[in-house]
């Protein structure tokens, strides 16, 4: 959360001239509802459920730049459909990066608590192993604006041969 992913994907589109799908705006259309509300109402596992249905059709498709939610890596199911069906790029943020980038921003309800640092910090050791389990590049976005994390994305795509 905060690393950049809905916002680097989008930009990373542009540049690559494919279109740019959220899993979380797709999660929302579908529900009718936003992302707190799915959590309130039906709990993580049932938001889990939901994302990893999303996420098993958009993984499918070809040619998207595709933005998941933090999430994502923790299922099994979506580990396997997101490293077997494409690209994955893992963002890197520190923790005290992701509280700042977070910090106004009411709709992660996981992050609702008065002690954010703590839940990010044991989410980051949860799932950094995860992140690195599927990517297949990294990139660390510490103090880098948008603009130079997605020149940087581009050019390690380029250094593995994956875009021209
Ligand atoms: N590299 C960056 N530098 C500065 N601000 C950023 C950067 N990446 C994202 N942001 C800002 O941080 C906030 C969270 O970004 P977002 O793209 O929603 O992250 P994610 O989808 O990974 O949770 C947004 O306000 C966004 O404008
Ligand atoms: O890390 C997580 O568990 C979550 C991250 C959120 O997306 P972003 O990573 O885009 O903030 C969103 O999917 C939901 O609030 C849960
Ligand atoms: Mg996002």
């Amino acid at each position: 959360m905060g690393a950049g992913k809905s916002t680097i994907g989008r930009l990373l589109s542009h540049e690559l001239k494919l279109r740019f799908v959220d899993s979380d705006k797709v999660i929302e259309e579908r529900a009718g509802a936003d992302i707190p509300w799915i959590f309130d109402v039906e709990g993580e596992d049932g938001f889990r459920d939901r994302e990893a249905h999303v996420i098993d059709l958009l993984s499918a498709e070809d040619n998207l730049v595709l933005a998941t939610g933090g999430g994502a890596v923790l299922r099994q199911d979506n580990r396997s459909n997101l490293q077997g069906r494409g690209t994955v790029v893992y963002l890197q943020a520190s923790v005290a990066q992701q509280l700042e980038r977070t910090a106004r921003d009411k709709n992660r309800p996981l992050l609702q608590t008065p002690d954010p640092e703590t839940v990010l910090n044991q989410l980051m050791e949860q799932r950094h192993p995860l992140y690195l389990q599927v990517a297949d590049v990294v990139i660390d976005t510490e103090r880098r604006n948008p603009k130079a994390v997605v020149t940087d994305i581009m050019a390690e795509l380029r250094a593995q041969q994956i875009v021209k």
